[in-house]
C-alpha cells in the first residue's frame, strides 16, 4: 500500500476557554496529504488555523487530536528535513546575508569544508538576485531583500518539506511578483515539497498544484482541494490568458467571499453549536451553504467534503 509523503490525519486544535469558559475549537477533522514534490497552498480567512497547522508541521506546536506523518514517521519536533519561512524573515540580525545562509548550510552538512559551504550558499543567494549584497546585514537590506535571504536560506538547506507562512505578505506588489518568480525558478530546479499559506488567490493559482480551502473558524475544516492544472512553467502574464484561469479564480474568490462562512454556519447548525455572532462581516453576509458558485464554467467535480478534489479540466477518457 502506498503512502503519501506527508499525511495529516483527523487533526484538531483546541485552546482552553478563558475564565472557565468552553474550550475554543479552532479546527477539527482536518485531514490532507502532500505528495512528494507537490506545491500545495492553503487559503482561508484569518483565524481558521492555517498558521497553527503550519507550526504543527514544523514541529513547533502540537495538535490536540490527530496525527502528522512524514515518510512513515510521526512528526514530533523540529527537524532539518523541514524548513520554514515566516512572514517576518527571522534572520539573525548580527550576521550578514551570506552568514545567515551559511549558518543553515553549515548545520545541515557538518562535514563540508568552509569553501564548499560558502560556494553553495552563494549559489542560492545568486538565484534570488542578491549576489551583490551578500555582505550586508539584515538592517542594511530592504524588506524584499530580507525575504529573499530567508528563501535562499530555506532552499539552500534542501529540506524535504518547505513550509512557507505568508512569505510575501509584507511586500509591495512589484517586489512580491519578482520574488514569486524567483521562488518558481528555485522550486522548478529542486522540486522540493512545498506547503504554503497565502491570502492571495492569484499567488496561489500561479504557484500551486493544489489549493486547500478552509472554512471559517472557530470549528474550521478543509472543505475542498482544488487542483490547479494550468500548464507549467507558469508566467503571470501568460496564465491569465488560459481559458480556465478566471473560472478557477472566480471559484476561489466565491469560496472566500461566501461559501467559507456559509459552510461553517451549516456545520454549526448541523451539530447544534452556537457561537456569538461572527465578527467577520463576510461570514455574516453569506447565506448559500453547500451551493457551488455560479462561474462561467463549472468545475468537473465539486463538493463539500475534505476529500473532495475539484478539477476544472475534464480528464481524458481512455477507451479500449
Ligand atoms: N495560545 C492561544 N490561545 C488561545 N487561542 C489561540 C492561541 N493561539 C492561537 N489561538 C487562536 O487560534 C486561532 C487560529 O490562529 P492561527 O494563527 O492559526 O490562524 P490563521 O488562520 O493562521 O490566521 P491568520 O490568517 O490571521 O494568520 C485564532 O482564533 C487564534 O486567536
Amino acid at each position: 500500500m502506498s503512502h503519501a509523503f506527508v499525511e495529516v490525519q483527523q487533526a484538531a486544535k483546541r485552546f482552553p476557554g478563558a475564565n472557565d469558559g468552553d474550550d475554543l475549537t479552532v479546527f477539527e477533522n482536518v485531514s490532507f496529504t502532500l505528495e512528494k514534490g507537490e506545491f500545495v497552498c492553503i487559503i482561508g480567512h484569518s483565524g481558521c488555523g492555517k498558521s497553527t497547522i503550519m507550526n504543527a508541521l514544523a514541529g513547533l506546536d502540537q495538535f490536540s487530536d490527530g496525527a502528522m506523518i512524514m515518510e512513515g514517521k510521526e512528526i514530533d519536533g523540529p527537524s532539518l528535513e523541514r524548513g520554514v519561512v515566516f512572514q517576518n524573515y527571522s534572520l539573525l540580525p548580527w550576521l550578514s546575508a551570506l552568514q545567515n545562509v551559511r549558518f543553515g548550510v553549515r548545520a545541515r552538512w557538518k562535514d563540508w569544508d568552509d569553501a564548499r559551504v560558502t560556494q553553495h550558499s552563494l549559489s542560492y543567494l545568486e538565484m534570488v538576485g542578491l549576489k551583490d549584497v551578500v555582505d550586508r546585514k539584515p538592517a542594511q537590506l530592504s524588506g524584499g531583500m530580507r525575504q529573499r535571504v530567508s528563501i535562499a536560506r530555506a532552499f539552500a538547506t534542501k529540506p524535504e518539506l518547505l513550509l512557507l507562512d505568508e512569505p510575501f505578505g509584507a511586500l509591495d506588489a512589484l517586489t512580491r511578483g519578482v520574488i514569486q518568480d524567483e521562488l518558481i525558478k528555485i522550486w522548478s530546479k529542486d522540486r522540493q515539497t512545498v506547503f504554503m499559506i497565502t491570502h492571495d488567490v492569484d499567488e496561489a493559482i500561479l504557484l500551486a498544484d493544489r489549493i486547500l480551502l478552509m472554512t471559517n473558524g472557530p470549528e474550521a475544516r478543509i472543505a475542498e482541494a482544488v487542483e490547479i492544472d494550468l500548464p507549467r512553467p507558469r508566467q503571470r502574464s501568460e496564465i491569465v490568458k488560459h481559458p480556465h484561469f478566471y473560472t478557477i479564480r472566480n471559484y476561489l474568490v466565491d469560496f472566500l467571499v461566501s461559501r467559507s462562512g456559509a459552510l461553517r454556519t451549516a456545520d454549526l447548525d448541523r451539530r447544534g453549536l452556537h457561537y456569538p455572532e461572527s465578527v467577520n462581516p463576510v461570514e455574516r453576509a453569506s447565506t448559500a451553504a453547500d451551493t457551488p458558485p455560479a462561474t462561467d464554467g463549472q468545475p468537473a467535480s465539486a463538493g463539500t467534503r475534505s476529500d473532495t478534489l475539484v478539477t476544472f479540466t475534464p480528464k481524458e477518457t481512455h477507451h479500449g
